[in-house]
């Protein structure tokens, strides 16, 4: 069994709890049920975006605690002062020490930029929940879902005005995504082994139609990979680890956003 099937299941189970005493209703009544969802691809596809997706992350399963010092108040306010794209905040709490709480928070400071909801879709009810606490983008790994499923996710989404970043891996996960102006975020992280290999995604690039906005997810922890990889048309790129790192993350994004040629 391997890690990424080990948090599938626990998720299932949690999303079960949560549906059982969560009435959906009380979901739509949130005031965030109302506002109006800022466009992730609009804001990866301005002529001068940074592309940078920066990321709120306090731990992993592959790094143990990476930060958890910080606030994501004091985050936020320093990726916004760097002029991120976005930002993503981990909502799981058993593997990655987030909450929704903490996306709740950055939202009401930041008013301008996407929030994507990192956490690992399993039910319809995490979707509207995303929503609830003010997510405009949500993110369906295709390693853990099937064909079908993706597609009802991503429908429902729509429906909710919600974007998707719809993450791959391998080609198998692209075969199950309907590749038409798709938001696709390439993980150069294995979810299965861990291991980071930028070249492997580089190569898968080259099955993405022109239409889907393309993000490269992980590892990525010098501004010249970035130039790199602007040359196989990626126009977001996700980081979490080489911000969250730094005692000050914020300065550490401003930083490295000053670096990109
Ligand atoms: O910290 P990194 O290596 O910069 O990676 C960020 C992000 O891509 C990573 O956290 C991530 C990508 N896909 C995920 C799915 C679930 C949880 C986390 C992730």
């Amino acid at each position: 069994m391997t890690i990424l099937d080990k948090i599938i299941a626990f998720k299932k189970k949690e999303v079960a709890k949560i549906k059982a005493d969560v009435p959906i209703k009380k979901l739509v009544e949130s005031p965030n049920f109302k506002r109006e969802p800022i466009s992730l691809r609009k804001s990866l596809l301005e002529p001068y975006s940074t592309g940078i997706i920066a990321e709120f992350k306090r731990q992993s399963p592959s790094k143990g605690i990476i930060n958890d010092q910080v606030s994501v108040e004091d985050v936020t306010t320093g990726y916004l002062e760097a002029n991120v794209a976005a930002q993503s905040i981990l909502t799981d709490t058993s593997f990655f020490g987030g909450t929704m709480v903490d996306l709740m928070q950055a939202r009401s400071i930041n008013t301008e930029k996407p929030i994507l909801r990192k956490d690992f879709i399993v039910d319809g009810f995490q979707i509207v929940e995303a929503k609830a606490i003010g997510a405009d983008v949500i993110l369906l790994i295709a390693a853990c879902l099937t064909k079908e499923e993706i597609k009802n996710y991503g429908k429902l989404a729509e429906e909710l005005g919600l974007e998707v970043l719809y993450e791959v891996h391998t080609q198998e996960d692209l075969d199950k995504i309907e590749l038409s102006n798709k938001i696709i975020g390439i993980n150069n992280r294995n979810l299965k082994t861990f291991e980071v290999d930028l070249e492997h995604s580089i190569n898968l690039a080259s099955q993405i139609p022109d239409d889907c906005v393309r993000v490269s997810e992980s590892g990525i922890s010098d501004p010249r990979i970035i130039t790199g990889l602007k040359e196989y048309n990626f126009k977001g790129f996700l980081i979490g680890e080489n911000f969250m790192k730094e005692e000050n993350p914020g300065l550490a994004c401003e930083e490295f956003i000053s670096q990109i040629r």
